[in-house]
């Protein structure tokens, strides 16, 4: 089995003290820095962009995961690949255009990813999947940290399972929101790859231990 990963949303994280909290994650059991970047027209809340990935990316040592909840993302994907991002994922609901939006990303040396809304099937991926590195089944609405778990994820999930299997493809299946220790393991069991944590990280009282643990339940 291929081997499960964690990648902490520095969303949650203490901005005061980001170098800090970057270098938490450095020396922890997590895989990857996930990195939602918000425009306030997509969703109804708006983030980080391009100085602060910059930053990031500076101390950052695990690829850089980065979430783009924008408009017409196509407009920033050089960029975005100048900037050093390992992975870039745009939203199915953003883009008319999703193949060659992938092509793009994936000219630019990134890994292409397509986040899909809790509205949005994901049957709809099945003439792309072989072209997508990356799935982001979204398990909250997108725009805000803190939100609880919306639980037909883990159907979505068995569902894109199969389409990927039936479609010989390699994709990794990632999930968004509301992640914690009661819906990890059972999130992995329905054929979830990668797992985004960042309110039950970073706020609780030792962040590198609670990655450790939410690595052992779905080692
Ligand atoms: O993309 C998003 C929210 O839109 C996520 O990446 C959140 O940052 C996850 O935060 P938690 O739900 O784990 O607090
Ligand atoms: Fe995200």
């Amino acid at each position: 089995m291929s081997k499960k990963i964690i990648a902490p949303s520095l969303l949650a994280s203490d901005f005061a003290n980001l170098q800090r909290e970057i270098e938490m994650v450095n020396q922890s059991d997590a895989d990857w820095f996930h990195l939602d970047v918000m425009d306030g027209v997509f969703v109804p809340n708006i983030s980080f962009g391009m100085p602060v990935i910059q930053a990031i990316a500076q101390h950052a040592k695990k690829p850089l995961d980065t979430h783009l909840m924008i408009v017409d993302p196509d407009r920033y994907i050089k960029t975005f690949g100048d900037l050093g991002v390992d992975h870039l994922t745009v939203h199915y609901e953003a883009c008319p255009h999703l193949h060659r939006t992938l092509q793009a990303i994936k000219a630019e040396g990134m890994k292409a990813g397509v986040a899909i809304n809790p509205h949005t099937s994901v049957k709809l991926l099945e003439d792309t999947i072989q072209d997508i590195d990356i799935v982001i089944v979204m398990s909250v609405n997108p725009g805000f940290g803190g939100q609880s778990f919306i639980d037909n994820t883990y159907q979505k999930v068995a569902d894109l399972k199969q389409i990927i299997k039936r479609k010989n493809a390699k994709t990794l299946i990632e999930i968004d929101g509301g992640v914690n220790a009661d819906n990890a393991k059972k999130l992995i069991d329905h054929g979830a790859d990668v797992l985004v944590a960042g309110s039950f990280v970073f706020k609780s009282s030792n962040p590198t231990q609670t990655i450790k643990k939410l690595k052992e339940e779905i080692a």
